[in-house]
């Protein structure tokens, strides 16, 4: 790279003094009109663009995703495009409130294949453009203004007279100054007043002037200033739509659809998951889900995101990023220990205040409205934690583990991503759980029977009675005690000589992932000063509390 860059390379200095702006402090409150391009402009950016297998099935998605406004072609590329166009007319696939897009240079021969594509149809959005920016003037089209602005009309007149020859089909017009982001602006306005002469539009049938950044040359803010101030200049405001399509060069597509949005545009043109020429086209998804999450009924909607992205990736045989904003299969993921501790509190606290709103640290959509579960909301692996851990044996055995427990079972957890130096998966962490609290394991204290829990003795006090498996030797017990716990470690103790105090005792009923309904948990202490830690899961809460004593006892015996 150069270490002078500013020999090579200008910046984008806009010549709008808009010192009123208004922009920068409106609020989004509703959603602006969607146009999705993913079938043209898309398309076009693809090695292998999509063939009209893979465009129907796209454009069948794009409807189920409730996109009322679709750019489905560029009729006169080539015959694929042209049969496309066909084959939604011809087989009936365009639903009453769903108006499907054509895009055209500004050429009579193209025009004229382009309203061919459309004999037939009931409405349909005609997009006629040509580049304005100096750059194009000079290098492509090797034309001044007037001549560009020449171009521009006689494309726009064309389109008037071939609607003309359809008049059974309910027409909009669209017009863009593709490069507009590098347009002088008065010369913007002015090729658009021109247009807007021959259409004649009016509130009743507007047309479209849709203001790409073709390619992203300047700051959000920047873009803003152009809408606004194209906004305020146009005559005939109410007799238009200002339509934006920002691409993605610089990275703030997005940031640049939703402040012109707040400068006054009324409608968006992109493609789902940002695909589209270079860096793509603004992102609809990540537009439609920014409102959706702040509350504002976005007007689309993804009730399998997973599915659509399963689409997408098909259609244009590109993936889409783990890391996509919503969509990508990571995002609604923590591996991370304190982004974990905060989500599993955050969910406990969403249950316990039980009033729907989604309040919830680290995780700024509720997967569940886009059809994502939470499992995958914490996963584990060497840079998890104790949270982590215990939402992982939670959502997959229904174990609410005491704190203590987690810390113990988190360091073991530890230890074993450490080792193995990957993620952990449930089975990966259960079996560590299994092997670590002796969970169902005969070599150590196994419960053969006892009888029916524990009767009354004298007084106050309780007598367990049983048989306990021991290294392949049933022993008959009995221990006495104060309740079912120290009656079984008495038992344990005169047995066997393993003695354990208890530091806490838990139990609870359980919800989900095994068949048992109870789980009973016990922090004892050693002679020596070491704590241990033992676990029973059983249909019965009784035999769940015998079973958590014998899973510490056999951690020491
Ligand atoms: C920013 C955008 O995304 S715009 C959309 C771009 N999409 C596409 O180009 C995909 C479909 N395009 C195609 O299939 C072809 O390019 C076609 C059918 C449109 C035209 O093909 P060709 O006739 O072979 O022309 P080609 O693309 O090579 O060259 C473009 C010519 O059109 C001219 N041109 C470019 N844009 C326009 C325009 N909007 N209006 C009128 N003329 C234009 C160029 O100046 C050039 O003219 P020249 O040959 O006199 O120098
Ligand atoms: C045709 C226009 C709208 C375009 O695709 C662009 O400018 O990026």
């Amino acid at each position: 790279m150069l270490t002078n860059p500013e020999t090579k390379y200008r910046p984008f200095v806009s010549p709008i003094e808009l010192p009123d702006r208004k922009w920068p402090s409106r609020r989004l409150a509703k959603a602006p009109r969607w146009l999705s391009t993913d079938l043209r402009d898309g398309n076009q950016a693809l090695a292998n663009p999509m063939d009209v297998e893979r465009k129907l099935r796209f454009y069948d998605m794009l409807i189920a995703c409730g996109f009322k406004e679709i750019e489905v072609a560029f009729p006169s590329a080539s015959q694929i495009e042209f049969d496309f166009v066909r084959a939604l007319m011809e087989q009936g696939r365009i639903p009453e409130d769903v108006t499907i897009q054509v895009l055209t240079q500004s050429r009579a021969d193209l025009i004229a294949r382009t309203f061919e594509s459309l004999v037939g149809a009931r409405k349909a959005i005609v997009h006629l453009y040509n580049a304005t920016a100096p750059l194009f003037r000079r290098v492509v089209f090797g034309m001044e203004r007037h001549e560009i602005v020449d171009l521009a009309v006689s494309g726009v007149t064309a389109m008037l007279e071939e609607s003309r020859k359809q008049p059974g089909t309910d027409w909009t017009f669209e017009y863009s100054p593709e490069t507009f982001c590098f347009t002088e602006p008065d010369f913007a306005l002015e090729i658009c007043e021109r247009v807007l002469d021959v259409w004649q539009p009016t509130a009743e049938r507007p047309a479209i002037l849709n203001l790409p950044a073709t390619v992203e040359v300047a700051m959000p803010n920047v873009y803003a200033d152009q809408i606004e101030w194209f906004c305020r200049h146009i005559s005939r405001r109410d007799a238009v739509i200002i339509s934006v399509h920002p691409h993605n060069d610089r990275g703030t597509a997005v940031a640049s659809a939703e402040q012109a949005l707040l400068a006054g545009a009324d409608r968006v043109e992109g493609c789902l998951f940002g695909n589209g020429e270079r860096t793509g086209n603004v992102d609809l998804v990540t537009l439609a889900l920014n409102l959706y999450t702040q509350g504002i009924d976005p007007g689309l909607s993804f009730p399998s995101i997973r599915d659509v992205v399963k689409t997408v990736e098909y259609c244009n045989g590109l993936p889409v990023h783990p890391r996509h904003p919503y969509a990508g299969e990571l995002v609604h993921t923590a591996f991370s220990g304190s982004h974990q501790d905060a989500i599993r509190k955050g969910f406990a606290a969403h249950e316990r205040r039980n009033d729907g709103v989604w309040e919830m640290p680290y995780l700024p959509v509720d997967p569940a409205d886009i059809g994502e579960s939470y499992e995958a909301v914490i996963r584990v692996n060497s840079q998890s934690g104790k949270g982590g851990v215990a939402w992982v044996i939670e959502q997959d055995k229904g174990l609410k583990l005491p704190r203590a427990m987690q810390v113990d079972f988190s360091r073991r957890v530890q230890l074993l991503a450490d080792s193995t130096k990957r993620e952990l998966m449930a089975e990966d962490i259960w079996k560590e759980f299994v092997h670590a609290y002796h969970v169902d394991d005969i070599e150590s204290f196994e419960l053969v029977d006892y009888e029916g829990g524990f009767r009354r003795s004298v007084g106050a006090e309780r007598v367990f009675t049983g048989r306990i498996r021991h290294r392949e030797r049933d022993v008959a017990v009995t221990g006495r005690g104060n309740g079912l716990v120290s009656a079984t470690l008495s038992a344990i103790a005169d047995a066997f000589g393993v003695t354990l105090n208890v530091l806490d005792y838990q139990e609870h009923a359980l919800r989900r992932g095994t068949d048992a309904k109870a789980a009973a948990y016990l922090q004892c202490v050693r002679p020596d000063g070491t704590q241990v830690f033992g676990v029973g899961i059983d249909d019965d809460v009784a035999a769940a509390t015998v079973k958590a004593v014998l899973s510490a006892a056999s951690a020491s015996g």
